[in-house]
């Protein structure tokens, strides 16, 4: 009968939920205890120890060799949660993390970590990875730069409180809170000086709890903000209008659901970024919202290595798979392919692409629209396959170039595959199809285009092997 009005009594728990419970509290009390010392790395960054029991610790902010006791935010059946109650030393890699929020921000996961220790890190993560799926690989190059002012795009949250304050940042560390930023550290310093300024404004708004989200991007020659805004109010227009004069920005806002306007505000959006061929300097233009490497130093490292890798490129037929605005096409075509077709699933961006190969005065190149997860290209008389997939990666082409190989079609199957990848999870799954169909892992890369955070980009360049 159903309970109509009345409040529904407390269910008692059953005999499973008391066991789970009566666990999960003698973990707690048990740990909190005792001193472990950790042993290691996760590949997410956090400390992993183990306790008396030997049920796993995973332990933010915590260090290889660091002597600790836990307090544990989460427990779960095999393994616990904890940030550090109180440590006893300092691991030697330890260092002061240089932005004030991190901790409670969520955008960063290793800043306590010196930077060649970051990298040593995603090196052998990466390595793990390739043993789990049983890809030989060769040594793991590490490439990185010491300045960790690097991103040039950032979407940062808005949230008006109950009392009326303005919270502008990025979500908290494992949690969908919005941490109130007054500066980032990891921002380029065209971005990061913007933080404050955008509060004051949005502090003088009309309607601030219309805003959804900001995403501020630095091109070459100019820094475009574009506000979410559920609905237009044209009195905040003119006071973001006011604002990007005085902070020289071009403006534009995301209006509306369904279908969502963009409407520019104050300047004209000519967004790109260069990256140097040679003797060359290569201009991509791309619009908000398209694919962009958010680190630029890096991205340029990564061409460079490529085309090194890659060596004379003259005369090749190239296909570049998730090609997105071009950034790859065009290096390869400016280093003198013949022939390079960019496939890439969004018309948006393959228009920009198609675009950027006229600017650049690179006729060989092409362009077409692709879902790469369903329509599947030929590879047949392709000399080099790039792949730079989301992260999700490559499987179904992975799946089909194996096939090729195992039933004995070569033709389909490109002497070399250079494959850059932003999650080695997915990464090694698929390269590990094309080692056993007969391609062998000859040059690896570690790129640590996320400096502070537990991400890395890694590259791979794969050779068929000859029968
Ligand atoms: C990691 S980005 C690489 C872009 C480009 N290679 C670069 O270096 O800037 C991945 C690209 O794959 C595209 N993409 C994602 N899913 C896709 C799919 N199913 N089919 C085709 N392209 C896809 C995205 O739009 C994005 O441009």
């Amino acid at each position: 009968m159903a309970l109509l009005g009345q409040k529904r009594p407390a269910r008692k728990p059953t005999r499973r939920e008391k066991e789970v419970a009566s666990r999960e509290t003698r973990n707690v009390s048990d740990a909190d205890s005792q001193w472990l010392t950790v042993e290691r790395l996760a590949h997410d960054g956090r400390g992993v120890a183990h306790d008396e029991n030997g049920k796993t610790q995973f332990i933010d902010q915590a260090l290889p060799g660091e002597r600790v006791t836990l307090a544990i935010h989460r427990t779960h059946k095999r393994f616990n949660e904890a940030h550090v109650r109180s440590r006893d030393n300092a691991a030697e890699s330890r260092v002061t993390p240089p932005c004030a929020h991190f901790g409670t921000c969520g955008g960063c996961d290793l800043q306590h970590l010196a930077l060649p220790a970051q990298r040593t890190h995603k090196v052998q993560v990466l390595s793990e990875h390739a043993q789990r799926n049983g890809v030989a690989l060769a040594d793991i190059q590490p490439l990185g730069e010491d300045e960790h002012r690097y991103r040039r795009r950032a979407r940062l949250g808005v949230r008006v409180t109950d009392s009326g304050e303005i919270q502008l940042g990025f979500r908290g560390r494992g949690s969908n809170q919005l941490v109130d930023i007054q500066s980032c550290s990891v921002l380029v310093p065209a971005l990061d000086r913007l933080i404050t300024p955008l509060r004051e404004l949005i502090n003088t708004l009309e309607a601030p709890k219309r805003l959804g989200h900001l995403e501020l991007t630095a091109a070459d020659d100019q820094v475009i903000l574009v506000i979410r805004q559920l609905k237009a109010v044209p009195r905040d227009a003119e006071r973001w209008q006011a604002f990007a004069e005085q902070h020289g920005l071009v403006v534009g806002w995301r209006v509306g659901r369904d279908p969502v306007v963009l409407e520019w505000l104050a300047g004209t959006p000519d967004a790109a970024y260069s990256v140097r061929v040679g003797e060359r300097t290569l201009r991509l233009a791309f619009s908000p919202g398209d694919f962009v490497q958010v680190n630029a130093a890096l991205n340029q490292r990564l061409v460079d290595t490529a085309l090194d890798w890659l060596g004379d490129v003259s005369g090749l037929a190239v296909m570049d798979l998730y090609a997105g605005v071009g950034n790859l096409t065009l290096a390869v075509a400016a280093a003198g392919a013949a022939k390079v077709t960019g496939i890439e699933g969004s018309q948006g961006m393959v228009d920009q692409l198609i675009a950027n190969a006229e600017h650049n005065a690179l006729p060989q190149v092409s362009a077409r629209r692709a879902d790469l997860s369903r329509a599947l290209p030929s590879l047949e008389g392709i000399d080099l396959l790039v792949l730079d997939p989301p992260r999700d990666g490559a499987q179904p082409l992975c799946d089909e170039l194996a096939r090729h190989l195992h039933a004995g079609k070569v033709s389909h199957a490109p002497a070399r595959v250079l494959y850059i990848a932003c999650d080695p999870t997915t990464l090694m799954r698929d390269v590990k199809m094309l080692t056993d169909a007969g391609y062998r892992v000859t040059r690896a890369l570690m790129a640590d285009m996320f400096v502070h955070t537990a991400h890395l980009e890694s590259m791979l360049l794969l050779e068929r092997m000859e029968d």
